[in-house]
C-alpha cells in the first residue's frame, strides 16, 4: 500500500507538545525516498542556550538492542551461535535455568528478572549511585538473578535489559572480540555510520551533540543534566550513542538485507503481539508498531536517563524515521513523542 505523505507540521505539533510538557528540546529526522526532513526545536543545552538541531547525536538508549541483535544474527548466519539452543552453551557462567534458549533471550521470553527496577526504584539517587560506575556483565546478571524469574523459559513475554546485557555476554565469550569492536566492525565501519559509536565506558559525548536531562521523580524540583555517564548498567542492552540519520540508515539497512542474511532476518522481523490490541508487537530485537493508517513499522524505542527515542522503518526501508526529546523519567513527553511516528508514517497532523 502506497503510504499517506509525512507530515512535517504534524512532528512539529508533536515536538512542540512534547516540550509542553517539559522536554527542554526535541529532533525528528525522516527520510522518505530521496527526501529528507529534518525538524528541531528548542534547547540542545539549556545552560548555554544552544539551540537543538536535527543532527545532533544523543544516547538511543535501548535501540542499542536492534545492534545487538545485528551482530548476534550475523554470528547465527556464520553457524557460530544457534538460536534454539541453551544459552548456556555459549556462556561463561551458566544462568540458573537451561531450559533460556539464545531466543528467549532475544525476544524478551527468558523470565530473567529485570535489574533496573531495583537500580532505578528512586531515579535521580538510583542514577547518581551508577552514573560513574563501570559493570562487568557478571555483575548485572548475577543482580538479576538475585530474583526469582518472571516466568518460565518460552512461557510468556517480559521485557527485560537483563537479556541484552546476557547477549553482550554472549558475544563476547563466544568470539573472544569486545562488543565496541564488533559494532564498529560489523555494522558502523559497513554503514559508514560515523555519527554512531560505542565508547562504553567512557562518559563524554563527542562532537556535536544534545545534552540529556532526567526528571526527578518530585517534579517540582530541577531538571537534572544526565549527559555524561559511563551507561555501563545497560553496555549492549542501552550504551549507543548516535544521531538521527545514522539510525535511519542503520534501520533501512536491516530490513533491506544489508546486515543479515534473508533467514536472519525473517526471524527478527516475525512479530508476536505483545499488547492487548495487537499494535505493539517484538520481533527478535525489533519492535512492532501498528499505525492508524494499517502500516506496521519496524525498528526500536529508547529511554536512557535524559534522552527518549523513537527509531522505525517501514518493512521496505523505504521511509524512516527517527525523533528524541531530551528528557527522561515523564511518561508525558515519551507517549507525546510517539507521535512522530504518527505524523511520519501516516501524514497525521494533530493541529
Ligand atoms: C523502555 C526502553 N528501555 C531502554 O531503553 C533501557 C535501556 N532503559 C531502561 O530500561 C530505563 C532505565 C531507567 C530510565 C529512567 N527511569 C527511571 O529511573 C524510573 N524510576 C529514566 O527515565 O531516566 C525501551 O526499550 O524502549
Amino acid at each position: 500500500p502506497t503510504l499517506p505523505h509525512p507530515s512535517p507540521t504534524g512532528v512539529l505539533a508533536v515536538q512542540k507538545q512534547a516540550m509542553a510538557a517539559g522536554a527542554p528540546g526535541a529532533l525528528t529526522r525522516i527520510d522518505s525516498g530521496s527526501t529528507v526532513y529534518r525538524l528541531a526545536m528548542g534547547k540542545a543545552d539549556r545552560a548555554a542556550g544552544t539551540p537543538m538541531d536535527a543532527d545532533r547525536r544523543f544516547r538511543v538508549g535501548s535501540v542499542t538492542k536492534s545492534f545487538t541483535t545485528v551482530v548476534l544474527m550475523q554470528l547465527v548466519a556464520e553457524g557460530r551461535v544457534d538460536l534454539d539452543a541453551p544459552a548456556n552453551d555459549y556462556l561463561p557462567q551458566a544462568l540458573p535455568d537451561d531450559r533460556i534458549t539464545v531466543r528467549h533471550l532475544l525476544n524478551h521470553r527468558s523470565g530473567l528478572w529485570d535489574y533496573t527496577n531495583d537500580m532505578f526504584y528512586n531515579t535521580v539517587p538510583g542514577f547518581e549511585a551508577v552514573r560513574n560506575k563501570v559493570f562487568t556483565y557478571q555483575e548485572l546478571i548475577d543482580l538479576s538473578t538475585a530474583h526469582a524469574p518472571t516466568n518460565q523459559p518460552g512461557a510468556a513475554y517480559s521485557y527485560s535489559n537483563t537479556n541484552f546485557v546476557v547477549l553482550g555476554q554472549l558475544i563476547e565469550h563466544t568470539t573472544g572480540m569486545s562488543m565496541g569492536t564488533q559494532y564498529e566492525q560489523r555494522i558502523f565501519k559497513p554503514l559508514g555510520l560515523k555519527n554512531t559509536s560505542y565508547v562504553h565506558p567512557r562518559t563524554t559525548l563527542t562532537g556535536s551533540y544534545a545534552r540529556g536531562y532526567v526528571r526527578d521523580d518530585d517534579t517540582t524540583l530541577p531538571l537534572v543534566d544526565s549527559t555524561e555517564q559511563t551507561a555501563s548498567w545497560a553496555q549492549s542492552a542501552g550504551a549507543v550513542i548516535s544521531n538521527s540519520a545514522d539510525l535511519n540508515r542503520f534501520f533501512a539497512a536491516v530490513v533491506s538485507g544489508g546486515l543479515v542474511p534473508p533467514a536472519q532476518l525473517r526471524e527478527m522481523m516475525s512479530l508476536v503481539p505483545v499488547n492487548a490490541d495487537g499494535t505493539q508487537s517484538y520481533g527478535l530485537g525489533l519492535r512492532g508498531r501498528t499505525l492508524s493508517c494499517g502500516v506496521t513499522v519496524y525498528g526500536h524505542t529508547g529511554t536512557v536517563q535524559g534522552y527518549y527515542t523513537y527509531a522505525f522503518t517501514t518493512a521496505d526501508g523505504k521511509r524512516r524515521v527517527s525523533s528524541m526529546a531530551n528528557t527522561s523519567n515523564n511518561g508525558t513527553v515519551n507517549t507525546i513523542l510517539g507521535g512522530t511516528l504518527e505524523a511520519a508514517f501516516c501524514g497525521t497532523d494533530p493541529t
